[in-house]
């Protein structure tokens, strides 16, 4: 099959905002395989804490399968990203025709082992590591899935794992992607779990990932649903890693699903977001214990006021 490589090369004064953004109105035309190729200031440790290569330009990349319509969704997305004249940013699309097998494999020159804390590492499945006793290894094939866990967003998120997953406790994972966070936390010692994404091919990774890391598939739940129409079953624990438009439109659902004594841990957030968060959680009783930062992205834990 072929497909659309949709590349939005980009420069603005915040690079942050723009990337959330510009990933959100590729998210709105239903883009596949979504990635940030951002140049990372800061340089590579030796081990493979960032991607091996620095890019040239900031871009966004995603896919469309090869239609009669696509030329018209990117000059739609063009018209969108053009239309974002209130905001200091440079942006040009480009586009080429892709095989599958060709692109489907390209990005993983980007992705090494990652340490995530001094306990959790991310390892490319096809790539080797001796673990140090205690580890915890998440074997990763993202495919056409966001997570790998490169970005601030889910090490950000994993961090946050480490700390609240309990020996039991379950976990519903919002916007799963790859099933990072989910095998994180499985390996971490959660017990029933759910992941849901609106990327019907994100569930279908996620579920090769949980297997190839011998995460037992009975207690899991998977779903390519929106949150609304899952059943209003209490979580001890909640992550969605997704912008923050969309946590703030989830939110209600996100309360609903939360146990009194739960927690949920809402990233994807840039720092200008915020206020929205904690004007959407206080509408909901819910507040934030505790706010961590890399970048520009912010990452909140929240619960129940009492
Ligand atoms: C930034 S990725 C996070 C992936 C992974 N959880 C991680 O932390 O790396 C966001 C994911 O949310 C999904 N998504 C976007 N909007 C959603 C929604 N309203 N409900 C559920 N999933 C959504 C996207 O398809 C994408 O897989």
């Amino acid at each position: 099959m072929k497909f659309k490589k949709v590349i939005a090369r980009f420069d603005a004064d915040n690079i942050e905002l723009a990337e959330e953004v510009i990933c959100h109105i590729f998210f709105s035309f239903n883009l596949k395989g979504v990635i940030c190729d951002v140049p990372i200031p800061e340089p590579d440790e030796g081990f493979g804490t960032r991607t091996l290569k620095t890019p040239e330009y900031n871009s966004i990349i995603g896919y469309l399968p090869d239609t009669d319509d696509s030329d018209i969704m990117i000059a739609e997305i063009t018209e969108r990203l053009a239309g974002l004249s209130d905001m200091d940013l440079q942006v040009d699309v480009l586009s080429e025709s892709v095989d599958e097998k060709d692109w489907a494999h390209a990005w993983k020159a980007y992705f090494n082992v990652t340490r995530i804390t001094g306990k959790i590492v991310v390892k490319p499945e096809w790539k080797d590591y001796t673990p140090a006793p205690g580890e915890v290894i998440i074997n990763i094939d993202p495919g056409m899935a966001f997570g790998t866990g490169t970005h601030p967003t889910t090490s950000m998120c994993l961090a946050l794992l480490e700390e609240y997953v309990q020996p039991g406790k379950t976990l519903l994972d919002v916007g799963c992607g790859s099933g990072i966070l989910m095998i994180g936390a499985a390996k971490l010692g959660a017990g029933a779990m759910t992941g849901i994404d609106v990327d019907p091919v994100a569930v279908d990774i996620t579920q090769q990932n949980l297997e190839k890391n011998a995460i037992a598939l009975d207690g899991v739940t998977l779903g390519a649903v929106t949150l609304d129409k899952t059943p209003e079953i209490r979580y001890d624990l909640i992550c969605a890693n997704i912008i923050a438009q969309v946590i703030v439109s989830i939110m209600p659902d996100i309360a609903t699903r939360l146990a009194p004594d739960g927690t949920a841990i809402l990233s994807g957030i840039i720092e200008e977001r915020v206020p929205d968060i904690y004007a959407a959680l206080d509408a909901q009783n819910l507040r934030c214990v505790k706010k961590i930062s890399q970048e520009e992205w912010v990452a909140l834990v929240v619960c129940h006021k009492r």
